[in-house]
């Protein structure tokens, strides 16, 4: 499954534990939602909030909201009665965390199918491990559920030993090797989570980073970060006018037989009009779910 085309901007983490933060989401204008059966929920949580999980999505209480469950993994204790649990349960997808190979890949999509799973149910893999950054193409490639890639860069910069430094530098080949992964495969790819909740203008650099590197949002821990990160991986109004100013100049042009345009002195071909498109097409969907939501 190529990554449906929608807006990814803002994907908020909570833990199943938490029934207070899954009723609160239900309300929140985040694009899409994770709810975490794994690294924020305690051993003895894991079976409470699975249930919990389970009967938040059956609700259908997200609206357009995109909503991934994240299940243990298969090599856990609780991994195999996520997956089965998640196979039903009405959430748009599933993340499955520490991927390091195609086979993990195709071990949970076994399941998943195998325990009723339609097949418009969406696999996604948390990107967080050494092994798995080295070996992203191969997991990109390994299943046709696959939807997209979501950074860990927490654990990342605890396997790695690396500094988890706000611009993250240390990560950069990381972050660029799992871009080139999804997008040669045509993946969704969602950017990692950024911890010091009181810094909001290095929350802020980060998602300029994020969203120059070509991520499609950014994964968050807390509602107060969901604006910012909006307002970062949308388009602005300038970045708009530009693109209808380009799209009828390059129209104009053809209609006279050139292939391109120069426009304020910058030159337009039709690889500019393609992402000016995409960005057009985006901004529509952007209005169309914060109306659905809003609803
Ligand atoms: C960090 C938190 C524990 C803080 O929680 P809290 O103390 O409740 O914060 P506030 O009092 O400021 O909350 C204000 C209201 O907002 C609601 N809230 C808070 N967080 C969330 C949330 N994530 N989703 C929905 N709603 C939320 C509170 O309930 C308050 O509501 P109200 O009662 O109406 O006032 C908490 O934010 C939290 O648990 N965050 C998520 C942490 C998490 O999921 N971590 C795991 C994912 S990160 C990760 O694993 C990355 C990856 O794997 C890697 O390796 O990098
Ligand atoms: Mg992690």
């Amino acid at each position: 499954m190529a990554a449906s085309a929608r807006p990814r901007r803002s994907v908020l983490y909570m833990p199943g534990s938490n029934t207070r933060a899954l009723e609160k989401a239900r309300g929140l204008p985040a694009d899409g939602l994770i709810l975490d059966l794994e690294d924020a929920v305690a051993p003895e949580a894991k079976e409470e909030a699975r249930a919990n999980v389970i009967a938040a999505t059956a609700d259908k209480a997200y609206g357009q909201r995109e909503v991934l469950i994240r299940i243990n993994g298969l090599e856990t204790p609780w991994g195999m009665a996520d997956a089965i649990a998640a196979a039903t349960a009405g959430a748009d997808g599933v993340l499955l965390p520490k991927v390091e190979s195609a086979d993990m890949v195709r071990k949970v999509d076994a399941v998943l199918k195998a325990n009723g799973a339609p097949d418009d149910l969406a696999l996604w893999c948390m990107m967080e491990t050494p092994m798995g950054i080295l070996k992203a193409a191969e997991i990109a490639g390994a299943s046709p559920r696959l939807a997209g890639f979501v950074m860990g860069t927490s654990d990342l910069a605890k396997d790695l030993g690396c500094a988890h430094t706000p611009l993250r530098l240390p990560m950069l080949t990381a972050l660029s090797t799992c871009l080139l992964a999804a997008r040669a495969h045509g993946l969704a790819i969602v950017d990692g989570v950024y911890l010091d909740l009181g810094d909001d203008e290095g929350f802020a650099d980060s998602c300029r980073q994020g969203r120059e590197l070509g991520f499609d949002g950014k994964t968050l821990i807390h509602p107060r970060t969901i604006g910012a990160a909006n307002a970062a991986f949308g388009p602005t109004e300038a970045e708009l006018a530009w693109a209808r100013r380009i799209i009828e100049a390059h129209a104009e042009a053809a209609r006279e037989g050139r292939g391109v345009v120069v426009v304020d002195g910058k030159l337009v071909e039709n690889l500019h009009v393609e992402s000016a498109r995409r960005l057009l097409a985006l901004a529509g969907m952007i209005e169309q779910l914060e109306a659905g939501n809003a609803a």
